[in-house]
């Protein structure tokens, strides 16, 4: 038999026992748990990615709820192995939940959770400074200094991109792509072009009313257009972000053709998931268009690189790092810990799951409910009067 994961374990006498498969940033969502009469079990063992197998183990013969990771396959497997543990309740640490098959967890009448709105600004200023960087050549600089090359200023050193008075361009302006693209707007004074199935009436409204602004003070207006397709914003953006969520109409979206259609010293950012993007056709461009440039956040292979990225000097890469800011991530795992509890009580789901801030107040008891569960309706669970 396999030796079993390491767990540290809170409050042993708990009535739930409850699972985290990581330990998470902030204490807040350990004590909201053992408050709650929850025996929490905190894998703890050093292996970043855990297998099915070991999620198997940790579940055991029974168990109240799981907190998992996005880098965790929670199929049919997992959430029968938790129905057959008397578990209901499971929520990704995480807003994107593609490593999710909700139609399983539907068949086990298990809820899935998610934790949206509190990472869209961090995520955005993520993907704004990859913007930035990129357009700057920060990390080719940074590079150049520390190896010792700098021997004086020259003319043409680091010559990059001015963003203001360019076209910003946004592919998904949902939270986080219109968070980003008001950065941009605001903070740069770049022209927004935006592809979404849905119109961002928000989005448009504020570029207007900044536009007026800026006219009214003697400046030149910022404008927006909402493209009729994709490609619209490939051929016309200079800095272009992706901000869609990954499912198979999003499955590279980003291909050889619609690269070949971007301008030839364009910038491309992607803070959303890697298979958006084919990583492939991505190496092979940024080696035929050393003006182009990428940031990118998120890998088609995580957490590989295809070959031959990692030699680009056009890419910017980090290691999945754009929802990291200290009060985002302890505030995901308290919407993580909140989704799971809430299920386990029986409370009736959040009217708005984008208005989480009630849940984050340290300073006051969180609402009795549960933040945000995706498959609430095909489960037909309640919604709070809230
Ligand atoms: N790199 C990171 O650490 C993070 C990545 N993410 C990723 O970002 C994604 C988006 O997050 P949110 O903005 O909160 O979600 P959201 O649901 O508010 O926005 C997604 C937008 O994509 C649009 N969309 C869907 N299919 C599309 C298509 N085929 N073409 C164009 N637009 C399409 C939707 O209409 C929606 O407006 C998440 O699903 C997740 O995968 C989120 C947080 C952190
Ligand atoms: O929330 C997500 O979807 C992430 O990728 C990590 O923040």
């Amino acid at each position: 038999m396999a030796k079993p994961l390491q767990i540290e374990v809170y409050n042993p006498n708990g009535k739930y026992r409850v699972i985290s498969t990581k330990p998470m940033p902030g204490t807040r969502w350990i004590n909201l748990l053992i408050e709650q009469d929850c025996r929490l079990e905190i894998c703890t063992q050093k292996k970043t990615i855990l297998s099915v197998e070991d999620i198997i183990s940790l579940i055991g013969d029974k168990c109240d709820g799981v907190i998992g990771q996005l880098t965790e396959e929670w199929g049919e497997t997992l959430f029968s192995a938790l129905s057959r543990a008397g578990g209901k309740a499971f929520s990704n640490m995480a807003v994107g939940y593609n490593n999710v098959d909700v139609n399983a967890a539907n068949k086990y009448g298990v809820a899935v959770g998610n934790t949206p709105g509190v990472l869209t600004e961090t995520t955005a200023e993520l993907a704004a400074s990859l913007s930035l960087s990129a357009a700057r050549r920060i990390v080719e600089a940074d590079e150049f200094m520390r190896i010792g090359l700098y021997d004086g200023w020259l003319p043409h050193l680091f010559v990059g991109n001015l963003l203001k008075g360019q076209t910003v361009g946004v592919i998904g302006a949902g939270r986080i792509g219109s968070a980003y693209a008001r950065m941009m707007v605001e903070g740069f004074k770049m022209n927004l072009i935006y592809y979404d199935l849905y119109q961002a009436n928000r989005l448009e409204k504020f570029v207007t009313a900044y536009g007026q602004f800026l006219k009214a003070n003697g400046e030149q207006p910022v404008t927006w257009k909402r493209a009729s397709s994709m490609e619209e914003v490939l051929r016309e953006a200079d800095v272009i972000s992706l901000h869609p969520i990954l499912d198979k109409t999003t499955y590279h979206l980003v291909n050889k053709e619609r690269l070949a259609m971007m301008k030839k010293e364009a910038i491309l950012v992607n803070c959303s998931r890697g298979p958006v993007v084919d990583e492939v056709a991505l190496v092979e461009h940024l080696k035929a268009n050393p003006m182009f440039r990428v940031g990118l956040d998120v890998f088609e292979d995580e957490p590989y690189m295809k070959p031959g990225l990692a030699d680009m000097k056009n890419a910017i890469v980090v290691p999945h790092i754009a929802s990291a800011s200290k009060w985002t991530r302890e505030g995901m795992a308290t919407l993580a810990a909140l989704n799971v509890l809430g299920k386990i009580k029986g409370y009736p789901i959040w009217s708005d799951p984008n208005r989480v801030e009630p849940f984050l107040d340290e300073n006051s008891r969180p609402p009795a409910a549960c933040p945000s569960i995706v498959n609430s309706k095909a489960l037909g669970l309640p919604v709070s009067k809230l």
